[in-house]
This record gives C-alpha cells, sequence and structure tokens, in this order.
C-alpha cells in the first residue's frame, strides 16, 4: 500500500496524471473505474488524494527517524559524561536510596510530582471473593505514617559537590498504559515498590556514586536503631521471608525476671557472638551455632525477652510460629534463607512432633458417649495447643544438619517444656534453658515504676492526670509491692492490671488490693471446677470399667461350649495386645481391670512424695535465710526465672503439671510449688510460682 501510495505522490509531483492512472491500473485492477466514479458522483479526484497521504507519510516517518537520531544522540552524550549505577528493585538499596531521596531532596526542593505510600494491604476479598471488612483506623494503633517519595522519572540533586540524576524505571505493565494513551507516566500508574533504580552523576567515575550510596545506607542504619527489624514469613506460596516489620527498640531492662538470670543471659550471648568465639569454634571442628530455649506460662515474656535480646545485639529477629509452617521442605527452605548472623525465634516449639493419640478401636463399642466427649476434649485441646505440620526429624536437621547455617542463634519458646523431646533439648540444640515464671512483689514494683515513671527520653507522660514527684512514684510502687502475692500472677496479668489505670497511679496503687482478692478468688473458683471436672472423669472411667467387666462375666456365665469360651478368651488376648501396641513408649503395663488399682496406688505414691517433698520445703525455707535461693524468687526479689545448661535426656523429668487458672493458663512448673510463699502441694493443680527445676 505504501508503494502505491509513494508511485501516486511521485508521478504526480511530476505532473504526469495519465501515467499515473496507467501505471495504478496495472497495479489495481479498476483504479480507473474507480477514478471516473470518484470525479463524477463525489467531484474527488483520488490520485490527488494519494498523493497528500505519500506527503503525510513521509513527513512523519521523517520526523521518527530525527527522534531517534535525537535519542541516540542524548543517550550517547549522557553514557559519555556521566557515571551510573543500576539497582534492582527487590534489593534493599533500592530502598533505601529512595528514603534518603524523600528525606533530603524531595522535601527540600519542594518537588511537586511524587508517589506516596502507606503500607500494602492485599485485597482478600477480591481473591478469595470474601468479604472485604473496612478498617478501623481508630483502633488501629500502629497506622503507617505516609511516606512521600520519587515517582517515575528522573530526580536530579546535588551530593557532595556532584550533580547526581536518579532515574526511577517504569515497569512494563505501566509502560504498556502510558505508551497506549500517550499518558506521561507518572500519570499512568504508580510505582509498586519493584522498580529498578539507575543512579548516575555527571562526570566519568562511579567513586561519587559508591560514596552516596554508602551515605544512604547509614541514613538508613540511623532510622532503624529506634527499631528492631522482624522478618517473618506470610505467603506460604514462596516460602521466603517475605514480611518486614519495624517495632520500636525495647530496652532490655523493661523485662522483668531475676536481674542474675538476666545477666548471665546477656554475658552468654555477648560470648557468642565475639568475634573470636566464632574463630575458636571452626579451629576446634564445633559448629559454631547457639540455642537458647525460653520455657514457662503463657504472658511471662518470653516473645518480649527475645525482642529485647535482639535489639539489645542489634541483630535482626526471624520469627516462626512453628504451628504455621506448612511443612518440613518449607522450614527448610526459610532456614536456607537466613543471613549468618541473626536471631531466629521459635514459637511454641512443643507444636512440633505432637504424636495424635491412638484412636478408640472399633471393638472398644461399650464405651458410652460421655467418653467419646472427653476424648473429644482432649483432641480438641491438642488442637488448641496448634499441632504443627512439621515433623521433630525435620526441626532437628534445620537445626543442625549438615546444611544448616552456622552464625546464627537460634531462641525458642514453649509453655509445655516436658513435652519437648530428648534429642531436640540436647546440648548442641539447646545450650541453655531458661526458665521464665510468675511474677514477684520486686517485679511488680519495677512495673510499676516502669509504667508511671518518666519515658525513656526523661519527658513526663504528656497524658498524665497528676504529675507525681518521683518520691511519691517510688512510695506507691512500694505500697503496689506489698499487695502482690509472690508469684501466682504473669507478668502480663500485671501489666493488664495497670493498663487499666494508665493515667493514674494514685488510683493504680489504691485499688490493687481489691484486685488482687478478686482474682484469687476467680482462681480458687477455677482450680474447684477443674478438680471437680478431674473427678467426675475419674468416676466415668470407673464406672465404664466396670460395665465392661459385668458384661465380660456375663458373656462367660452364658457360654454354650469349649470352642465358644476359647474364641472368647483369644478375643480379649487380642484386644489386650492391641492396647499395648497403642500405648505410648515407657507407659506401663496395664490388665484388664487392674488399671484402677495401678492409678490407686500411683496416687498413694504421690501422696508420700508430696508429704516428703514438703516437709523438705519446709527445712529448706527455714534455711533460707542463711543460704541465698537457687530456685524462685531471684536473689534480688525479682521475678522467678532460672537458667541452666541442657543436660542430656533433660526433657519431661523435672517439670510437673499444673494448671494456672484465671486467663485458663495451663503450664508445667518444676516439682516445688508456693502459692503466696506458703509451701503448697505438688498433689493438686495450683498456680504456680514457677520455681525453677532442679535440672
Ligand atoms: N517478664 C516480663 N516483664 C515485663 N513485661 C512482661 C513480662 N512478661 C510478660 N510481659 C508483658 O506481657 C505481655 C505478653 O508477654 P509475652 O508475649 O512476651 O509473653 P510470652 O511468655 O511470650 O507468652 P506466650 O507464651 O503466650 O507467647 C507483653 O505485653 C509483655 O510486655
Amino acid at each position: 500500500m505504501n508503494s502505491l501510495v509513494a508511485l501516486a505522490g511521485t508521478s504526480l509531483l511530476n505532473n504526469d496524471k495519465s501515467t499515473t492512472v496507467q501505471d495504478l491500473e496495472k497495479r489495481i485492477p479498476g483504479f480507473s473505474v474507480l477514478q471516473d466514479f470518484f470525479k463524477k458522483w463525489l467531484r474527488l479526484d483520488l490520485t490527488t488524494l494519494l498523493t497528500a497521504a505519500a506527503l503525510m507519510g513521509a513527513a512523519s516517518s521523517g520526523a521518527q527517524s530525527i527522534q531517534e537520531t535525537g535519542s541516540k544522540v542524548y543517550w550517547w552524550i549522557v553514557r559519555f559524561l556521566t557515571a551510573s549505577i543500576s539497582i534492582a528493585g527487590n534489593d534493599r538499596l533500592n530502598r533505601e536510596v529512595l528514603n534518603w531521596l524523600g528525606a533530603h531532596v524531595l522535601l527540600k526542593k519542594g518537588t511537586r510530582i511524587l508517589t506516596a505510600n502507606s503500607e500494602t494491604i492485599r485485597n482478600d476479598a477480591w481473591s478469595y471473593r470474601r468479604v472485604n471488612q473496612e478498617r478501623n483506623d481508630y483502633h488501629h494503633e500502629k497506622r503507617m505514617p505516609v511516606q512521600y517519595l520519587p515517582t517515575f522519572g528522573t530526580t536530579w540533586f546535588i551530593h557532595g559537590r556532584n550533580i547526581f540524576m536518579v532515574r526511577r524505571i517504569l515497569t512494563s505493565s505501566a509502560h504498556y498504559h502510558s505508551s497506549w494513551t500517550r499518558t506521561p507516566d507518572e500519570y499512568a500508574g504508580a510505582p509498586e515498590g519493584d522498580e529498578p533504580l539507575v543512579v548516575m552523576c555527571l562526570g566519568r567515575s562511579v567513586e561519587p556514586i559508591k560514596r552516596f550510596l554508602g551515605t544512604c545506607r547509614e541514613f538508613a542504619d540511623k532510622q532503624r536503631e529506634a527499631y528492631i527489624t522482624v522478618r517473618i514469613s506470610k505467603r506460604s506460596y514462596d516460602e521466603t521471608w517475605d514480611t518486614t516489620i519495624l517495632r520500636p527498640l525495647r530496652p532490655l531492662e523493661t523485662v522483668h525476671f531475676d536481674e542474675t538470670v538476666k545477666e548471665s543471659l546477656v554475658a552468654d550471648i555477648s560470648n557468642y557472638l565475639d568475634v573470636n568465639t566464632r574463630k575458636f569454634y571452626n579451629r576446634r571442628g564445633i559448629p559454631y551455632r547457639r540455642g537458647f530455649l525460653l520455657y514457662g506460662p503463657p504472658g511471662t515474656g518470653k516473645t518480649s525477652l527475645s525482642l529485647a535480646l535482639a535489639g539489645k545485639f542489634g541483630l535482626e529477629l526471624y520469627l516462626l510460629h512453628m504451628p504455621s509452617v506448612r511443612d518440613d521442605s518449607v522450614l527448610e527452605k526459610l532456614f536456607t534463607a537466613l543471613p549468618p548472623r541473626c536471631l531466629v525465634l521459635l514459637e511454641d516449639i512443643d507444636a512440633v512432633g505432637i504424636k495424635r493419640r491412638p484412636r478408640k478401636s472399633d471393638d472398644d463399642d461399650d464405651s458410652d458417649d460421655s467418653d467419646k466427649n472427653s476424648d473429644k476434649d482432649d483432641s480438641d485441646s491438642d488442637h488448641g495447643r496448634g499441632r504443627s505440620s512439621c515433623t521433630l526429624s525435620g526441626l532437628l536437621n534445620v537445626l543442625d544438619g549438615v546444611a544448616s547455617q552456622e552464625g546464627r542463634i537460634v531462641l525458642m519458646t514453649s509453655n509445655f517444656a516436658e513435652k519437648l523431646d530428648k534429642a531436640l533439648v540436647r546440648p548442641g540444640r539447646v545450650d541453655k534453658m531458661l526458665y521464665l515464671g510468675h511474677i514477684s512483689p520486686r517485679s511488680s514494683e519495677l512495673m510499676f515504676l516502669r509504667m508511671y515513671g518518666p519515658d525513656a527520653d526523661g519527658a513526663a507522660p504528656a497524658d498524665r492526670e497528676v504529675q507525681l514527684p518521683q518520691q511519691e512514684l517510688e512510695r506507691l510502687a512500694l505500697e503496689f509491692n506489698k499487695t502482690i502475692p509472690d508469684e501466682v500472677f504473669t507478668p502480663a496479668q500485671v501489666q493488664g492490671y495497670l493498663l487499666n489505670y494508665r493515667n493514674s497511679p494514685l488510683d493504680a496503687a489504691a485499688n490493687a488490693l481489691e484486685w488482687v482478692q478478686e482474682e484469687l478468688r476467680l482462681i480458687a473458683a477455677a482450680k474447684e471446677k477443674e478438680r471437680k471436672a478431674n473427678e467426675a472423669k475419674r468416676k466415668k472411667r470407673k464406672e465404664r470399667k466396670l460395665r465392661r467387666a459385668a458384661k465380660m462375666a456375663e458373656a462367660m456365665r452364658n457360654y454354650a461350649s469349649d470352642e465358644e469360651l476359647e474364641e472368647l478368651r483369644q478375643k480379649v488376648e487380642e484386644k489386650k495386645k492391641r492396647k499395648k501396641k497403642d500405648q505410648p513408649a515407657g507407659a506401663g503395663e496395664k490388665t484388664e481391670g487392674g488399671d484402677e488399682k495401678q492409678s490407686e496406688q500411683k496416687e498413694k505414691e504421690k501422696e508420700k512424695e508430696g508429704e516428703e517433698k514438703r516437709s523438705e520445703e519446709k527445712e529448706k525455707e527455714a534455711g533460707e535465710d542463711e543460704a541465698p535461693k537457687q530456685n524462685g524468687t531471684g536473689q534480688n526479689g525479682t521475678t522467678a526465672a532460672a537458667i541452666h545448661d541442657t543436660p542430656n535426656g533433660v526433657s519431661g523429668e523435672h517439670t510437673k503439671e499444673e494448671t494456672a487458672s484465671n486467663g485458663a493458663t495451663e503450664d508445667k512448673a518444676p516439682p516445688k510449688v508456693k502459692v503466696n510463699g506458703q509451701a503448697a502441694s505438688t498433689e493438686e493443680p495450683v498456680v504456680t510460682n514457677g520455681i525453677s527445676g532442679e535440672h
């Protein structure tokens, strides 16, 4: 077509219309007929029209080639006169450069075309067809501030006497849209954060750019100093540490537990992170890793301590909630992606390797509905605790398998330390175990002072009703100390109470006694409820066994022949064998009908043990004034905590089951238990004081 138009154009420019029509007729048969038709009916000369089109086409292609040449010359000059470094969209440096530009260039120059970003919200409603819930920003405390950054295109500025240009390059989808509609890039789309950057500098050396990038990194480090970087994995499909959260720094002093234990923990980690330690480990062929187990009831500061340690040692915290990890391969991929120096927090480690209870065989059809319900309850509680899909061997493999990274610190938390497998808590995987228990009066006092004292920068909280002098605050804190019973409440409980009187320390101190009494009443009621529930369970079990025995006796009485009796006997044998197989390893052998006797016997033994322990405890208490406490409340009167090396095969034997009501916390604590400073029997479920076990 273009050639036809060109032909018409050249012929007409030569002013030879008849030859043009003849030439066109040759190429398009019937052209002369069309020409006649247009002339007669529309009074239009077709050849003139074609000439006009030819001229326009020539002009446009001329302009295009001029533009292309101009662009080539421009980039040739740019390449000749500038040095440049490009940064990929997913590189942290990319973000750091943008942040620097946002803070130092855009605001100062008063740039008028910007992009804003606050936080990314994935629209679940669209992808999962769920109703999208409106965010309630009034109650959403950690709303991200809006950040203004450069948009697509070039931002120029002067830094260190050099002229810089930073180009933020359009991604393909936005580019397609802008070129199709001929809309300027910044109006065609918004940067999504994965756009590459090119940093250019006038001159022929990259050194000024390197210096500039260094400045951007320093600026980012300074900004991060007030925060802990917590990295988590949210998107299960790409199994990477995809989300970064900045949490305000939490000073270690705000986590209250035994100061001696705290110091020992800090010294241990400092020693491990020392440059010479790695060399020491390497030279001796010891894998350079360190593992800690933080265990104790819920709300005693395990997570808070981990965050505080990350802040203290300037490490990034990689957080994994074990029940949420999909399987071993995901766990392995996440561990492989860890940097060499970091803190890994594995929460609820006891969720790994929990075995399902054996299902009741079909032969046990005589069990009544209530039994089934009680089984259901058990499994529900297991479920509530969260069972991970990871296997124990998968976990052990990432902790110290051949392929596992060296140099990191692993902190594991658990509310059920006694359930952990011996292999998991052996030295090398868990080097130290740290028990965090219930709060002591002294820790409550410190918490009171922290809550109502001046802020970290020394400024008095602006929203306080009455600003009390420090001396008065200390007096109230001491008053509060005296009302809090020793190691009954969790720190989270006390913090919750104080938060109710956030602006009024006077009310907090005045109402403390009433709160304590109410909490103790609730604890006692919950304990009583649990005792009754246990009793009812025991009774039902006993009745079921009696019913079974009666059935058996009935069957024996009605037997018709020796063969039938033999068949019955074999059935019973098989059932016994099956039961034995189903029992967890280590469980004692039980006989039909003998279970009750065994448990009675056990109870008697326990009672005896309890008596002995109580008298032992009394003896100890008598001598406590002379000897420093090994367990329980710290030497300085702070919250119960204990740190100790991991003995081989520590799991299980050192703790005792108990239940803390109010907040329905169920936990295991070491054998010696005190309530309100008095020795208590360990037979009944009691509220723990969280005294460290004799590991
Ligand atoms: N020892 C403590 N000192 C100061 N605050 C504490 C302490 N323990 C708990 N808290 C407070 O209680 C809340 C819960 O604490 P945290 O999440 O650290 O407990 P946890 O032991 O990890 O609980 P869980 O086992 O349920 O995960 C936090 O707000 C924290 O500030």
